[in-house]
Formats: structure tokens, C-alpha cells, sequence
């Protein structure tokens, strides 16, 4: 083994100026073919993502040839060890292309499927079903809906599935993992890390059952009794979003006191003609006005803001882009006028902010101090934005009272996407991590994700489910191959970071009513970690921000105290049963 430490720095430098190369032209490839689905694009990605393969095989096994055990510089040892997981590079080129044309065909089937009725219009997930999803307070539409999409994006994907798994654990395993989720977990360097989950989840959960008790409730009174037991769980298609990962969709329905101040901007910014460029602007603002970087002219030229008019098959589902050249990066979002595309904009804003902070680090260390940390950052600015104080400072929002009615109205309103968001956040990579461990085979995939969404959810499918379905599917991060784990830690996190920079920002009062905005010590300490990127453990990482180095729900439970305390005793005066004994219940009808 090679003990030479200089020797190793000079591999690294070679390493980092072609990685930069070798990635930004498999990313440009790969943007060609998300912004325009076709043949050529594809098999253009996927020659692209070979070679990039080669070069990580290529200086992977150079890079497991040092003995880093005596090296003096912690950053050179960190980007040997990470350099040395070589991921599906490990695969025979066979499977390899196998395991790509996998990955690029579900991600396909997935963007391009369609719902259509028997007149034979059909609707895409965005704009149409979304919408449908979102609006509709019909049973029978919003199954049509919700099956609809299962039966055009879920069912087709369970034999594609289950060929990825095997290849994602053979690659994992002659990395030296156990299995694909064993792989997953490890990027958080955290032993505990299902421990302090499940304890996570476990502090938290009384809160979910309030809301869930509540909005139960609520739906019980719109439905009637036909299709809610207030002793069991809540069909999976009423709660306001094609996954019922969030319900702020349904906040009409659950709104505590309808003559206090309203929380939704959607009819304000449609009023006012603002477009996707101008939510983009706004969201800028935002990050300037703490002292953050602004985009490049680079990003608002070759970005893609909204669905192409022109025919082109796109990737809707957003995401942020880095081409790695330190100059060009990109955010790809259908777009539509709506408060919730609003919080979007800035958490797609929050990763391109990590991007411009982290530019100047070595290609290794160009990621987040974990994937939560990533997911979080453009969500802390989104607590700001969402006040109705803000809103209102920004023309959203006309009149705007302080009184504990509007306060539990707003509560109510950020804890229909927050609280309702964790059991999923959590369920998703619970199921998955079962998929690659084998504790979940392929003839269970569709039983054991209901269990999961009957467990933590409270949920339960409108309509026989079977072997022949495969729910997960229809859901993007499962054919796309991305952890969701990432989103339950931000979900966490963003509020022990909320609090430390309102406390930087000097603010006084509840949590819930601070405004970041224009607060350049808040900026500061959220940029200085940001620039770290991955080259420190995010536990110091945490630390530098919050003064503390673990995961911690104490502060998203001090924001949401009010609401809690309220829906306590709101649920006591209606003898609310928390959960969901008749676990067995069946909406009629199916
Ligand atoms: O998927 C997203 C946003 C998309 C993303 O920005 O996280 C995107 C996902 C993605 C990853 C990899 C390939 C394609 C899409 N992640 C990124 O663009 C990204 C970029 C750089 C680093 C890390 C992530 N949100 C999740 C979780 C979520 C639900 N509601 C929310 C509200 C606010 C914030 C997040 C959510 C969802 O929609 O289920
Ligand atoms: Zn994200």
C-alpha cells in the first residue's frame, strides 16, 4: 500500500480537474435528455454516464491503493475514503448498462404517464392531476385520480423495480455494504442513526395523531359517514395531494376560524399576474437581502422555470443542478402560480445557494453536510417567507391581524405540510431499506406499503389493492432512485436552524412570527456552513449553526406550542379518539 502522503495530494489534484470535466459533460447530457425526452438524448446520457463510470472506476482503485492510516491532512483522508466507494462503477459493464437503461426507462414512464377519461382527454400528473388532487372536493374525481395515476405510473414499473434492486445491492455489496439501504444510511456517518430516527419519530407522533384526529374530523363533516370512521384511518386520495405527503391542499376544509386572516397567497399572486420569473425574483430577493449570493445570469439564461409549451417531453418533477465548472447552474420546475409552488421555488433556490457557497471546494466535497442539510436550506428561508407578515410585507397578503385566532390559523396551515409531511418522510425509506434488506420480497411490495402507510399514515387505499399494483411507484423518488430519508432529517432540522437564526437575527417574540428577511447575521451563519459542503461531519456542521451537534425536535416543537396545546383541547371537547383502532375499516363504495 502507498503511504505517500504528497503522492496522494497530486492524485487528488488530477482527480478533481478531470471529474470536473468527465461530470459536467455527463450533466449536460443528462439535462439535454430531463428537458427533452427522446431516443437519441437518452442513449446520449447513457454513453456519457458510461465514461463517467470509467473514470470513477479508473481513480477509485487507484484511490484504494494509499494507506491513509499515518496521513497527517484530515481533508485527504476524507476524499480517499470517499473516493473508494465506487458505487454502481463496480458493476460489470454489462450489468452496468443494464442497471442505466433501468434507471433512465422508469424515470421515463414515470414523466410521461398520463390518466384519461372515457372521452378520451388525457392529463398528466403536472399541471392536471395535481390540480384535481389539490382542488377537487368530489370522492368519485379525486379516485378517478388517484387510481388513475397508480394504474399509469405505479402498476407498469414493479418488474423494472425489481431487477434495480437486485443491481443496486449487488453494486453495494462489492462496495462492502450489507445492502443498497445499508449504503444510503452510511452517507450520514451516524452509528445511531435508526435509533435517533425512531426516537425522533416517537416524541413526535402524539402531535401527528392530533392533526390527524382533527383533520379526520373535519373530513368526516364534508364526506359524512359513508367514507370516514372517526375510529379509522382516512382514505388516502382526500387528504389534498396525490400522496397525502402534505394537506395544506385541504386547509378550506380544516380551517379553525374562517373569519380570521386567510394564509393562502395562490388568489393574490394570480390577481396580480405574477409568473414563474417573478416567483424566481422574489425567492432571490429573499436570499440577497440576508447577504447571500444571488444567481448567476448564467442560471436565469439556461434555467427551465416552466413546462415547455412546444410539445417536448420533460422531467417536471423539480430539481437544482450543479455542472460542476463553478459557473453554470440550473433549476428545471414546471412551475405553476400557486402558494405551494412558491415554497418550491425556494427550496429548487435553497440547493442552487449551496451550490454558489460550495463552488470553490474539491468535486468530493460538493454536497451537503448530509442530504437532510441540502434538503433544509431553502425550506428555512420558505418559515420566513410563509409568515403572513412577510407575505403581507410583499403584497400577498391585504390584512393581516395579530390575534391567537390567526395565529392558529397559520399554525394550522404550516402544520398541514410539516406535521402531516413526517410519517411519510419516514415510511418511504422504511419500505425501501425492507425492499434491499429482503425483509420485504416482490410478491409483499404492495401489502407491506400499505401496512407502512396504514402504521404511520392512518391512511388506507379507496379501493382494493393487489400484488398486480405497485403503489410505491407512483411516487417520483422510487422509479428515480432517490433517498427520501433526506427529506424527514430536513423536515427536523430546518427548525432547529429556524430558531438559531432567528436568535442571530435577534428576534423576540414566538417562534412561529419571525422573519429572517434582511438579516445578515443570519445570512452569515447559514453561508459559512454552507461553504463547508461535505468536507466536515455535519454534526460540527450542526454545531457551528445551532451550538449543539444532534438532530433535535424541541424547536419544531416550541414553534408549533400554540397549535398544540389548541388541538389537545379541541380534540378532548370532541372526544376525538387519537388513531385509528378499526385499523380494519373499509371506505363502502370500493
Ligand atoms: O422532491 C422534492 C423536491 C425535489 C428536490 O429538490 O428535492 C430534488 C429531487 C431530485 C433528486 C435527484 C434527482 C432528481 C430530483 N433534489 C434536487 O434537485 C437536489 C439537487 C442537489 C442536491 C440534492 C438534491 N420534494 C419532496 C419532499 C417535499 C414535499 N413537500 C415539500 C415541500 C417543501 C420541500 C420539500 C417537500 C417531494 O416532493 O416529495
Ligand atoms: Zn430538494
Amino acid at each position: 500500500k502507498n503511504t505517500d502522503e504528497l503522492h496522494a495530494k497530486q492524485f487528488l489534484e488530477e482527480y478533481n480537474s478531470t471529474a470536473e470535466q468527465v461530470w459536467n459533460t455527463y450533466t449536460e447530457a443528462s439535462w439535454k435528455y430531463n428537458t427533452d425526452i427522446n431516443e437519441a438524448n437518452k442513449e446520449d446520457m447513457l454513453k456519457k454516464n458510461l465514461k463517467m463510470s470509467a473514470h470513477t472506476l479508473q481513480y477509485g482503485l487507484k484511490a484504494r491503493e494509499y494507506d491513509i492510516t499515518d496521513f497527517q491532512d484530515p481533508l485527504v483522508k476524507r476524499i480517499i475514503l470517499k473516493l473508494s466507494d465506487i458505487e454502481r462503477a463496480a458493476l460489470s459493464t454489462a450489468e452496468l448498462e443494464e442497471y442505466n437503461t433501468l434507471l433512465s426507462n422508469m424515470e421515463t414512464k414515470y414523466s410521461i404517464a398520463e390518466v384519461c377519461r372515457t372521452d378520451g382527454t388525457c392529463h398528466p400528473l403536472d399541471p392536471d392531476l395535481q390540480k384535481i388532487m389539490a382542488e377537487s372536493r368530489d370522492y368519485d374525481e379525486l379516485l378517478f385520480a388517484w387510481k388513475g395515476w397508480r394504474d399509469a405510473a405505479g402498476k407498469i414499473l414493479r418488474e423494472d423495480y425489481k431487477r434495480y434492486v437486485e443491481l443496486a445491492n449487488k453494486a453495494a455489496t462489492l462496495n462492502g455494504h450489507t445492502d443498497n439501504g445499508a449504503f444510503w444510511r452510511s452517507l450520514y456517518e451516524t452509528p445511531t442513526f435508526e435509533e435517533d430516527l425512531e426516537a425522533l419519530w416517537k416524541e413526535l407522533e402524539p402531535l401527528y395523531l392530533n392533526v390527524h384526529a382533527y383533520v379526520r374530523r373535519a373530513l368526516y363533516k364534508h364526506y359524512g359517514t359513508k367514507y370516514i370512521n372517526l375510529k379509522g384511518p382516512i382514505p388516502a386520495h382526500l387528504l389534498g395531494n396525490m400522496w397525502a405527503q402534505t394537506w395544506s391542499g385541504i386547509m378550506d376544509l380544516v380551517m379553525p376560524y374562517p373569519d380570521a386572516t386567510q394564509v393562502d397567497a395562490t388568489p393574490a399572486m394570480v390577481a396580480q399576474g405574477w409568473n414563474s420569473t417573478r416567483m424566481f425574483q422574489e425567492s432571490d430577493r429573499f436570499f440577497t437581502s440576508m447577504g447571500l449570493l444571488p444567481m448567476p445570469q448564467e442560471f436565469w439564461d439556461k434555467s427551465m422555470l416552466e413546462k415547455p409549451s412546444d410539445g417536448r417531453q420533460v422531467v417536471c418533477h423539480a430539481s437544482a443542478w450543479d455542472f460542476y465548472n463553478r459557473k453554470d447552474f440550473r433549476i428545471k420546475q414546471c412551475t405553476v402560480v400557486t402558494m405551494d409552488d412558491l415554497i418550491t421555488v425556494h427550496h429548487e433556490m435553497g440547493h442552487v445557494q449551496y451550490f454558489l457557497q460550495y463552488k470553490d471546494q474539491p468535486v468530493s466535497f460538493r454536497d451537503g453536510a448530509n442530504p437532510g442539510f441540502h434538503e433544509a436550506i431553502g425550506d428555512v428561508l420558505a418559515l420566513s417567507v410563509s409568515t403572513p407578515k412577510h407575505l403581507q410585507s410583499i403584497g400577498l397578503l391585504d390584512k393581516v391581524e395579530s390575534n391567537h385566532e390567526s395565529d392558529i390559523n397559520f399554525l394550522m396551515s404550516m402544520a398541514l405540510d410539516k406535521i402531516a409531511f413526517l410519517p411519510f418522510g419516514y415510511l418511504m425509506d422504511q419500505w425501501r431499506w425492507k425492499v434491499f434488506d429482503g425483509r420485504i420480497p416482490s410478491s409483499e411490495y404492495n401489502k407491506e406499503w400499505w401496512n407502512l402507510r396504514l402504521k404511520y399514515q392512518g391512511l388506507c387505499p379507496p379501493v382494493t389493492r393487489t400484488e398486480d399494483d405497485f403503489d410505491p411507484g407512483a411516487k417520483f423518488h422510487i422509479p428515480a432512485n432517490v433517498p427520501y430519508v433526506r427529506y424527514f432529517v430536513s423536515f427536523i432540522i430546518q427548525f432547529q436552524f429556524h430558531k438559531a437564526l432567528c436568535d442571530a437575527a435577534n428576534h423576540v417574540g414566538p417562534l412561529h412570527t419571525c422573519d429572517i428577511y434582511q438579516s445578515k447575521e443570519a445570512g452569515k451563519l447559514l453561508g459559512d456552513v454552507m461553504k463547508l459542503g461535505y468536507s466536515k461531519p455535519w454534526p460540527e456542521a450542526m454545531a457551528m449553526i445551532t451550538g449543539q451537534s444532534k438532530m433535535s425536535a424541541q424547536p419544531l416543537m416550541q414553534y408549533f406550542q400554540p397549535l398544540i396545546q389548541w388541538l389537545e383541547e379541541e380534540n378532548n371537547k370532541n372526544n376525538e379518539v387519537r388513531g385509528w383502532p378499526n385499523y380494519n375499516w373499509k371506505p363502502s363504495g370500493k
